[in-house]
């Protein structure tokens, strides 16, 4: 696949000397869906207003579609459509006028029938004629998306799309971004929602103090996440790991008091059935067992605190 958007050494200092971006490097393929978590103050916002020229770069380069932000400007800006993270529609305007003139803002001809098109994949068809303010929330951010498709953009960036919004409707809304992605928009989102990431996202990339820590293929995530470890906890403490269960690759816990064992959910055999006779015929009395799932939340926490998953 080719690559449509291209980050080079992205820098962003605020006046005051804040620096938001710290040399992001990132290349989007074109028709991926790529979800960028991070926590609050992550840089998310920045990234995206700087690639969409709402905020200009201290030094770097982005390239969509081949252009550059800076130096070909136009070109670059119309292929990008950015839904905000915040409800900037005009109550009085109807839904139709209001995604028709952002057409207009592009200096694109008037094409009903594109717009059409538009209304009715976003569900909105019915509302066309009805004025934003008699929207609920979930259609304004439909409005939304709907005035950033209408100059047929390349590249989709929608921050934040589902904040705020209760799960029903979030659900809707992958249902809205996976569609697009169908008619050939590449996705770029921002969320705080770590399911969200995993329900639409190709890849999942991780970004906290204004640095990229980690972008990796979604499938490989989980995979990741398909780890699950089983404590068994004993009455009398070891001070190792006993020879007799050498063969299953176990960790000593806290105090000796536990051994711990770390398995592949997914796998045909866990291995758990053997482990437990083994712990029993080297004598071990155990007092309890739990298990723990390891999670993208795990490693997304892991990495933003600086720790190993
Ligand atoms: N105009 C500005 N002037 C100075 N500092 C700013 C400005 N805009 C953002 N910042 C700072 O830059 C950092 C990154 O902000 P940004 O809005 O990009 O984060 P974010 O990841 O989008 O956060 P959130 O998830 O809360 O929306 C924050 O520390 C913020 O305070």
């Amino acid at each position: 696949m080719s690559t449509i958007l291209s980050i080079t050494d992205l820098r962003k200092s605020y006046a005051g000397g804040f620096e938001a971006l710290k040399g992001v490097n990132l290349e989007i393929a074109e028709g991926e869906i790529l979800a960028l978590l991070g926590p609050n103050g992550a840089g998310k916002t920045t990234l995206i207003s700087t690639i969409c020229g709402i905020t200009t770069a201290t030094s770097g380069s982005v390239t969509v579609g081949g252009h550059c932000i800076e130096r070909e400007y136009r070109a670059a800006r119309a292929m990008i459509g950015l839904v905000p993270q915040e409800i900037n529609l005009e109550p009085f305007e109807t839904v139709m006028n209001s995604v028709r003139f952002s057409r207009g803002l592009f200096g694109k001809p008037r094409n009903d029938a594109l717009i059409d098109d538009i209304l009715k994949k976003l569900s909105l068809w019915d509302k066309r004629s009805s004025q934003i303010k008699e929207l609920s929330g979930g259609m304004k951010r439909r409005v939304l998306i709907a005035k950033a498709l209408s100059h047929e953009p390349r590249v989709l960036f929608l921050d934040e799309p589902t904040a705020g919004v209760d799960v029903e409707l979030r659900k809707d809304m992958w249902d809205v971004v996976r569609e697009l992605r169908e008619s050939g928009v590449t996705i770029i989102l921002t969320t705080h929602y770590i399911e969200e990431a995993e329900a639409m996202a190709d890849r999942v990339g991780v970004i906290a103090g204004g640095e990229i820590l980690l972008v990796e293929e979604k499938s490989d995530l989980m995979a990741r996440m398909g780890k699950k470890e089983l404590q068994v906890f004993l009455i009398d403490p070891v001070a190792t790991v006993p020879e007799a269960l050498d063969q299953h690759e176990l960790r000593l816990g806290e105090d000796g008091h536990s051994l711990i064992y770390t398995y592949d959910v997914k796998a045909e055999r866990t291995g758990i059935t053997t482990l437990l006779n083994d712990v029993a015929a080297a004598g071990l009395v155990l007092s309890d067992v739990s298990t723990r799932q390891s999670s993208l939340e795990d490693i997304f926490v892991g990495l933003v605190s600086g720790e190993d998953a």
